[in-house]
């Protein structure tokens, strides 16, 4: 619900909760979506909707960023995208590098996604001499014995870790001591990092057990559902006192 206030000036708001700063991407997309439909303004429950999120908490989380749309009319999509983009720090050009070119690495390198939301690919970095040079997403992939020279060229802070999990932790280090402070961990393996390094980690096999998960939960459901019936049905039907069956209605 709007609360009848415009837009508050852009006080730049401390101390967001993490979760919410968990859920701004997912805002950002869907408000992307709609700005690019030239869609102007949007009602909290169809942002929420859009985002997958339940509205109360998104106005909750939009007041953190001192937003809060305006009754009747909702909130103007165009300063929404900026004011996240602000918070998220994507108003400005991260540039980012890419370690392990292998699979994953060049598919991450070939995703359209991230400049687009402000991450440039600035080097590709791999271990192997034979890849060195070679192209990848318009990028010649650099060998990582530059990996200190590149990153201090770059001024880059954020490492993306696509390498074989043995080897996921001597890179991260690498990275640490050439002075990256963010990292996005593709491998399977827990990075240990000093104070002031912040580590997301990406484990698609996690999410797919999760989804197991429930899925499990899911056909339990039904077979308690299927097997509460065919309990309250006798396996042999009884017969009235007269040769009539008599109906038995699942509770
Ligand atoms: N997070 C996920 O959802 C997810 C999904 C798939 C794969 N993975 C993980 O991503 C990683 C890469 O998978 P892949 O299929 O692309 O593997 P891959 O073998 O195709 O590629 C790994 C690349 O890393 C390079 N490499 C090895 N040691 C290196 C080092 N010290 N420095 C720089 N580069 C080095 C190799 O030369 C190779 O090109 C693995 O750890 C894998 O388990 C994660």
């Amino acid at each position: 619900m709007a609360t009848g206030r415009t837009h508050r000036p852009a006080t730049r708001s401390r101390g967001i909760p993490e979760a919410t700063v968990a859920r701004l991407p997912l805002y950002l997309r869907a408000l992307t979506a709609l700005s690019e439909r030239s869609v102007p303004t949007v009602s909290s429950e169809e942002l929420a909707a859009a985002a997958g999120v339940n509205s109360a908490k998104l106005r909750k989380d939009f007041s953190y960023l001192g937003s809060y749309g305006t009754r009747g009319v909702g909130y103007d999509v165009e300063y929404l995208v900026y004011q996240i983009s602000r918070e998220l720090g994507l108003t400005q050009d991260w540039p980012v590098v890419i370690v392990g070119i292998g699979n994953l690495g060049a598919a991450l390198a070939n995703y359209g996604g991230f400049a687009s939301r402000g991450f440039r690919v600035a080097a590709l970095i791999d271990a192997d001499p034979a890849m060195a040079g070679r192209q990848v997403a318009g990028i010649a992939v650099q060998h990582s014995d530059e990996l200190e020279k590149i990153i201090s060229d770059n001024g880059v802070s954020i490492g993306v870790i696509t390498t074989p999990p043995g080897v996921a932790q001597q890179v991260c280090d690498r990275l640490v001591a050439a002075g990256v402070t963010s990292i996005l961990n593709f491998a399977p393996t827990v990075l240990s990092v000093p104070d002031g390094v912040d580590v997301r980690k990406v484990d698609l096999s996690i999410e797919l057990q999760i989804l197991a998960f429930h899925e499990q939960r899911k056909a339990g459901e039904e077979t308690a559902g299927e097997d509460a019936v065919a309990a309250s049905v006798p396996k042999e039907t009884p017969k009235g006192p007269d040769g009539d069956v008599p109906v038995v209605m699942p509770a």
